[in-house]
Order: structure tokens, then sequence, then C-alpha cells
């Protein structure tokens, strides 16, 4: 959390790293019920945290945050990929091995009333992984805790109450001695003022940042709120359906923002900076199961900048046309993923009342209204049919071969776009460079195109 003007001016002040993140996978296993798909929680992460900073990690709720924060201090397991701290890799340390580690990498969590045994003293709570970890004796571990108090702007005589005691920034604040106990060198912060009032939010940002600098400790939090992230984090990263969409320099990412999800986000903010050189982008719906996450580039079925195929007849349709087969589409997909039973499937078959919405009544409120070239209404209306046959996913196929473009089909891989900053878009290839054709002129997206 230091002053963003100085590191620009000394970049090379800069610490080392002190975590490096390679390929990162961590994914849930599913029941079969749910058809055996894992989900993708994090798919593929790479960067790293210098020492001494405050890296944000930011994206909409079930992006992966928490996951990937809870496997950097193994409390989750990496499916994939390597945590490097301090040159070591952690994934695969255990025993005594992984519990001397653990000291060195803490978490602080969202909600302190819930992460704090309510039946234990405020001194057993902050105690506890000094006893875990045999630190010390009685004695010296008491002391310990009287200083963590101090430190963290607690009282000594705080040190018999119990937590339900104390409001919820107080809380927060044992939350946070405890986790520096074992004086850790490495804090993931998920959330940790986002279950606080706004007034005391601001006291605990502040007692980190103090903290940061009198321990020297290095952090990744994690936050919704843009403008938390905005004024306490070095750099940010914004993940989406597992993956890390842009990483950049805080004050550049949000002024100049290069990934069309980081833009589409940024416009979701209701009192935008107006002085933002870049144009609101609209953040249309919720994002895709991570247990099916969209082939090529995750936030295709969302992005208003998708690059459309090059194929006949496709020039012609403006972005309302794109807009209502995408809308299609997303039908088709959620109607694949939900758990249609048999007697569903025949019902549909056979033209009988289910608990769907018939996909011709879904095509006809969708596209109906819409008329398109021939060879775009032969592919959609040969996909309803499939559809309409229970064939969703067969339907699905057929629209992605005829309508689908390089979003869809390969995923982007990462670019660099200013100095310690990068973006997976195909945007930012000279080949789809011009591909803003059918989108150029409406809605001043063209210039967002140009911006890129
Ligand atoms: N223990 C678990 N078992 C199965 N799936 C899980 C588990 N924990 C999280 N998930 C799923 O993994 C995905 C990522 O969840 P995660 O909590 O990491 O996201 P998040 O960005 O932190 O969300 P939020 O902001 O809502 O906390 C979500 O789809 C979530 O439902």
């Amino acid at each position: 959390m230091s002053e963003r003007a100085a590191r620009v001016e000394q970049p090379d002040e800069r610490g080392d790293p002190l975590v490096v993140v390679d390929e990162l996978r961590s994914y849930y296993e599913s029941e079969r019920l749910l058809g055996g798909k894992p989900v993708k929680a994090v798919d593929g992460v790479s960067f790293e945290i210098r020492r001494g900073e405050t890296l944000g990690i930011v994206g909409e709720s079930g992006c992966g945050k928490t996951t990937l924060g809870r496997t950097l201090v193994r409390l989750e397991e990496a499916t994939d990929g390597t945590v490097r701290y301090d040159g070591t890799d952690v994934t695969t340390l255990s025993g005594t091995e992984l519990k001397r580690w653990r000291k060195n990498a803490q978490l602080v969590f969202q909600d302190p009333t819930a992460s704090l045994n309510e039946r234990q003293t405020v001194g057993a709570v902050i105690r506890e992984p000094l006893e875990a970890h045999s630190w010390g004796d009685p004695h010296s571990r008491r002391e310990r805790v009287y200083d963590l108090l101090e430190l963290v702007g607690l009282a000594p005589e705080h040190y018999y109450r119990y937590p339900h005691q104390f409001s919820g920034g107080q809380k927060q604040r044992i939350g946070i001695a405890r986790a520096l106990a074992l004086e850790p060198d490495f804090l993931v912060l998920d959330e940790p003022v986002s279950a606080l009032d706004v007034s005391v939010q601001a006291k605990i940002l502040n007692l980190l940042s103090d903290l940061q600098a009198e321990l020297d400790l290095t952090y990744l939090l994690i936050a919704h709120d843009l403008s938390v992230v905005r004024h306490v984090c070095d750099r940010v990263g914004v993940m989406y359906l597992g993956k890390l969409m842009e990483l950049g320099p805080s004050e550049e990412l949000f002024s100049d923002p290069a990934n069309p999800y980081t833009q589409s986000l940024l416009s979701a903010i209701p009192k935008p900076d107006p002085s933002a050189p870049f144009q609101r982008l609209p953040l249309r719906g919720t994002p895709p199961s991570p247990r099916d996450p969209p082939s090529g580039c995750v936030f295709s079925t969302r992005c208003p900048l998708k690059i459309r195929p090059d194929i006949e007849g496709n020039h012609d349709l403006s972005r309302a046309q794109w807009e209502a087969i995408d809308r299609f589409r997303e039908v088709l997909r959620e109607r694949d993923l939900a758990d249609v039973t048999f007697v569903e499937r025949l019902r549909e078959r056979l033209g009988l009342s289910t608990r769907f919405t018939p996909i011709p009544t879904v095509a006809e409120e969708l596209l109906g209204d819409v008329s398109f070239p021939d060879s775009v209404e032969a592919a959609l209306s040969r996909a309803v049919d499939r559809a309409a046959e229970g064939e969703v996913s067969a339907a699905r196929a057929e629209l992605a071969d005829a309508l689908g473009g390089v979003c869809e089909r390969e995923q982007p891989v990462r670019h660099d776009v200013g100095e310690g900053h990068s973006s997976r878009c195909h945007r930012h290839l000279e080949a789809y460079a011009d591909a803003d054709d059918v989108l150029e002129g409406e809605d001043g997206v063209g210039g967002v195109l140009e911006g890129l």
C-alpha cells in the first residue's frame, strides 16, 4: 500500500518476487449426479507478488478469488501448477515441512464474526496458532498475545473478553492479530472489510497499511469493491471464470483498462470516473458455470466486443442482431446444463408442457422480430429444430460452427499492453485489429476498439 507516485518514479526499488504463481489450477470435483465435471474455480493462473507490495484480485462473485487465495496458503490443494514461495514450490510440501512453511502465509477472513470461536476468550483465539506451532512457553505466548493486541489497536484488558463483546471492526482486529501471531511475511486478505460498516472500513484498511509498513508484509487483497482496490493496491489482477484476464499497475488498469471484461466491470460502477478515457461497455447477464466454461475465451459469451466470424452474411448483421443471437445461444447453453429429466425431454419432443419454455417459443420471442441474411436464418432454424427435438448440444454445436468466431474457438494468450501490464484478448492481435467492422459506429464501441 505504498504511494503510487513514489512507485512510478522509482520502479527499481520494487521488491523481488516473494510469491510466484505459475499456471495454477484448483478444481473441485463434482458428484456424478452433477455430470462428474469438476468446477474449474482457478484455471491456469500465473502472476507474481513482490515483497512488500499489495496485489489486488477483483472479479464477480464465483470467479475463483477465494479459491485462489486459499490455494496460495494451502487451505485448498492445487490441482496443477506451482506456487513458489521464496523459491520453494509449496504445492508439494507435506508433513513437518508444510507445517513449518504455514507460519509464513496466513489468511484473514471476510467475516470476523463467523471466523472467531465465540466460546474462546480473545486471548485464547489469538494464542491458538502459537500453541498449534508450539511457539515459546505459556508465559511468552501470553506476552506475545499482549503485544499483538497492542499492535492491532486493542487493549490488554481485552485478553479475557469474548468475541461477542466486540464490534465488527474490533473483531476484524482480533482476526488480524491471530493471522500475525506467527510472524508471517505474506497475508491473503479475503474481503477483509466488506462485512464492516463503511466508517470502519477505512480504519481497518489504514491498520493493514500501517502493519504492512511496520512488519514488511506482502499482501494479496481479494475484494469486490473496486474503489477499495484502486486506493489500496499497487497492482491489480482481474479474474473471470477462473482466469486472470488482465493484470497491471492499479492506476493504469483503472484509468486505461485494456481488456473488454475489465472495461465492462468498471462500466458497471454506478459513478465511474467521468474523465476516464475508455467508453462504457455493458456488462450483461451472469457468468456461465465454471463446471462448463465456454470454449475459447471464457468471457466470449458476454463480451460486448466479441470478434464476429468472417463468413458470408455476417457483415450485414447489426450489433442488435448479434445480441439477439447471443441471447438465444445463451438459453440453449443454460438448457443444455439444466438437469432435464428423461420424462421432460420426452414431453418436450411430444410438444407437451414442461417446466421449461419450449425452444421454438423462446426462438420466436428472441429472434422473431429480427430479420437475418439467408445463411444465418438457415443456421438458426436448423438449430431451433434440433433443440426442439431435445438435441440441445447438437443445436449449440450447429450455431458454434456457423456463427462462432475466433473468440469461441481459441483461448486468447497473454499480451503485454504496457509496462508490467498484460491482458488476454484476441483484440490485441494484429490479425484482428480490423475486426471491428460489424461494431464500428454503434454505441460508441468503435471508439473503444481504437484504444485496444
Ligand atoms: N468447496 C467447494 N466445492 C465445490 N465448489 C466450490 C467450493 N468452493 C467454491 N466452489 C465453487 O468454485 C467457484 C469459485 O468460488 P470462489 O468462492 O473461489 O469464488 P469467489 O470469486 O471468491 O466468489 P465470492 O466473491 O462469491 O466469494 C464457484 O463456482 C463456487 O461455487
